[in-house]
């Protein structure tokens, strides 16, 4: 059992093989924690991203709060299976997460999705309703344009080219897009996230494939919403120039049982950027 004390990526590491109908292969997780409650994180669609990229300024406080907090590898990041994906990738990564929590024997979690995490945790949602406790979607939840940005945001259109043509020079385009105050973005930040961009082409070269294949990878829920009950916490960058705010606005009318929290000052990475701030916000949400 890992405690606050004993937290690291390489502790808390862990392989399953899983089967969900026609979906065979081995994920990567990070297991922390221990509690009667489980809160699963889901990360965003960015090269070289994973969950402990993703969150790892808020697996502390969590676990610490005396919940066990389990970050998914989604399947074609990190350490998880490569694959491409012709379809919608929100439902791939849901039917993932269903394998996973069967897999380790839990029933019933709390979804925190950034991104992409966020796209998937409402599929897995409106496909296991039964089995979602709280939901905190953050910068993500649905695909669908805006009737406000011009789509691809230029945060999109840099992670795309990133995929292309990952350098270092790429990544900082999109890191300086990514976040509102470029001041907290360090070299060893920059070297990290190139390693793991690096150390996985066969993730990089699948996901442009799969671009290829369906450019539309996140469908709109925008109608399917309302089936949702789960107490929803919805939290948003003002400043965020990859999924605009106005998407949290289309979730914010659609769920019946949703609240917003906007950041001013804040990108498209609210967990890290306001991390105290946030992880507060989620923990208050999560007791009340
Ligand atoms: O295209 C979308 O709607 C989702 C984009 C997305 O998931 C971007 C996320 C990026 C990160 O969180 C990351 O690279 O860490």
């Amino acid at each position: 059992m890992t405690t606050a004390q004993t937290l690291s990526e390489a502790a808390t590491s862990r392989f399953v093989c899983i089967e969900e109908g026609d979906l065979a292969l081995q994920l990567h997780y990070n297991d922390c924690g221990a509690g009667a409650e489980t809160l699963v994180m889901l990360h965003g669609s960015g090269p070289g991203a994973s969950g402990w990229a993703n969150f790892n300024r808020n697996v502390e406080p969590m676990v610490a709060a005396g919940y066990r907090v389990i970050l998914m590898d989604c399947p074609g990041w990190s350490k998880s299976d490569p694959i491409v994906c012709t379809g919608s990738r929100s439902d791939l990564n849901a039917r993932a997460l269903k394998g996973l929590l069967d897999a380790i024997g839990i029933d019933r979690a709390h979804l925190i999705g950034n991104s992409m995490g966020g796209h998937s945790a409402v599929a897995f949602a409106l496909a296991n309703p039964e089995r979602v406790g709280k939901l905190v979607l953050m910068g993500g939840g649905t695909g669908g344009a805006s009737p406000f940005a011009p789509m691809p945001t230029e945060g999109i259109k840099l992670l795309q080219g990133l995929y292309r043509e990952p350098t270092i020079d790429n990544l900082k385009k999109m890191m300086n897009v990514f976040v509102y105050d470029t001041g907290d973005l360090t070299e060893e930040l920059f070297q990290t996230r190139l390693d793991n961009m690096l150390s996985r082409r066969d993730h990089l070269e699948n996901f442009v494939e799969s671009l290829a294949a369906n450019p539309k990878q996140f469908p709109d829920f925008g109608l399917r919403l309302a089936e949702i009950k789960a107490q929803t916490l919805i939290v948003w960058g003002s400043n965020d120039r990859f999924v605009p705010m106005d998407t949290g606005l289309r979730l914010l009318a659609g769920l019946p049982n949703a609240e917003l929290h906007v950041f001013n000052r804040c990108g498209h990475w609210a967990q890290w950027e306001h991390a105290d701030r946030f992880n507060r916000l989620v923990l208050d949400f999560l007791r009340h």
